[in-house]
């Protein structure tokens, strides 16, 4: 009986969900743990059984830094993202379409989806341009360079529709080129929005290790549940985002202002943390709303 119960409870979301594109990022930190990977392509798989059109976005941050380590690069990030040389460049491509998009494709074949490995280059889904930072040093600004990171300056999801219509689910690697071919490293969290917004994606969901965005990033008990974009553009504004929540929290703005309905950071080492954020009323996560 508690079975229906939640079933039942699950009905009027199912119902609102069905036929919805949903973008989902999967956290190179909440996939450290494979069994956790594993479960949460599970639920993925659950989603669309349920009649969701789900396109996946990973990352890999934590093994990318890994494998530099071994061969003895030290990793630099600069606001979140990593400076990234040529031999850098490689092992990025090495790991993330070599071994993790590889991996989550295997992961949905053996439950039974029809995943498809691509990367935002294929297709030209994404046609990047090289990113610079700039930062304030007393009262100059100064340009950083950053080295093989990019930026994406168009989105063509001709190659999404064309497999979300045709039933697969897209995994995608957040490695770009730009018009000549030339191949950068951009954040997946940055291409998860701008594909959620190209797309009209009904959510972005993001899944990382912490159990959403924190006032106070060192007390994991000062969740926020529901944050309005404007509030959040504040908190930026004002350097309460550090590190790797920053190209996360200005991605989730991005999609919300471009279509995008809701968009949830959630801790996807959690198990069923997906389920959970939205098929229950109460949420476990962010939810970001207009
Ligand atoms: N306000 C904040 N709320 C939550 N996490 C924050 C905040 N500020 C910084 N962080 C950091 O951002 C990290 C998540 O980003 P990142 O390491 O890039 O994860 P992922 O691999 O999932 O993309 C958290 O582990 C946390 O240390
Ligand atoms: C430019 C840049 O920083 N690219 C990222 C790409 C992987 C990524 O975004 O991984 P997470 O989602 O696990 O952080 C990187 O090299 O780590």
């Amino acid at each position: 009986m508690q079975n229906v119960e939640v079933l039942v409870e699950a009905l009027p979301y199912i119902k609102d969900f069905h036929d919805s594109r949903m973008v989902i990022k999967l956290g190179g930190h909440a996939m450290v743990n494979e069994a956790v990977m594993e479960k949460t392509i599970r639920d993925i798989l659950l989603l669309y059984f349920v009649g969701i059109k789900p396109i996946v976005i990973h990352g890999g941050g934590p093994e990318i830094s890994e494998k530099m380590e071994k061969f003895g690069l030290k990793p630099k990030f600069i606001d979140g993202l990593r400076v990234t040389d040529r031999e850098t460049l490689e092992i990025v491509e090495m790991v993330l379409d070599g071994k993790i998009n590889s991996k989550i494709v295997s992961t949905f074949i053996k439950h039974g989806g029809k995943a498809v490995g691509i990367s935002a280059k294929d297709g030209l889904l994404v046609v990047a341009r090289k990113k610079t930072v700039k930062k304030k040093v007393g009262d100059e600004e100064i340009e950083l360079d950053l080295g093989f990171v990019g930026e994406s300056e168009v989105i063509n999801p001709d190659i999404l529709e064309v497999l979300v219509n045709n039933k697969f689910i897209p995994v995608i690697s957040p490695i770009a080129a730009d018009k000549e071919g030339n191949v950068f490293n951009l954040n997946a969290d940055v291409v998860a929005g701008h594909i959620a917004g190209a797309v009209k994606a009904k959510k972005l969901i993001m899944l990382t290790d912490v159990p959403g965005l924190l006032r106070d990033p060192n007390d994991r008990n000062s969740l926020i549940s529901t944050i309005r974009v404007s509030e959040l553009e504040e908190m930026l504004k004002e350097n309460k985002i550090k590190g790797g929540m920053i190209p996360k929290v200005e991605s989730v703005i991005y999609a919300v202002k471009n279509g995008v309905e809701k968009a949830h950071i959630i801790d996807g080492s959690r198990e069923h943390s997906i389920l959970i954020e939205l098929f229950t009323k109460k949420g476990i996560g962010t939810m970001v709303i207009r």
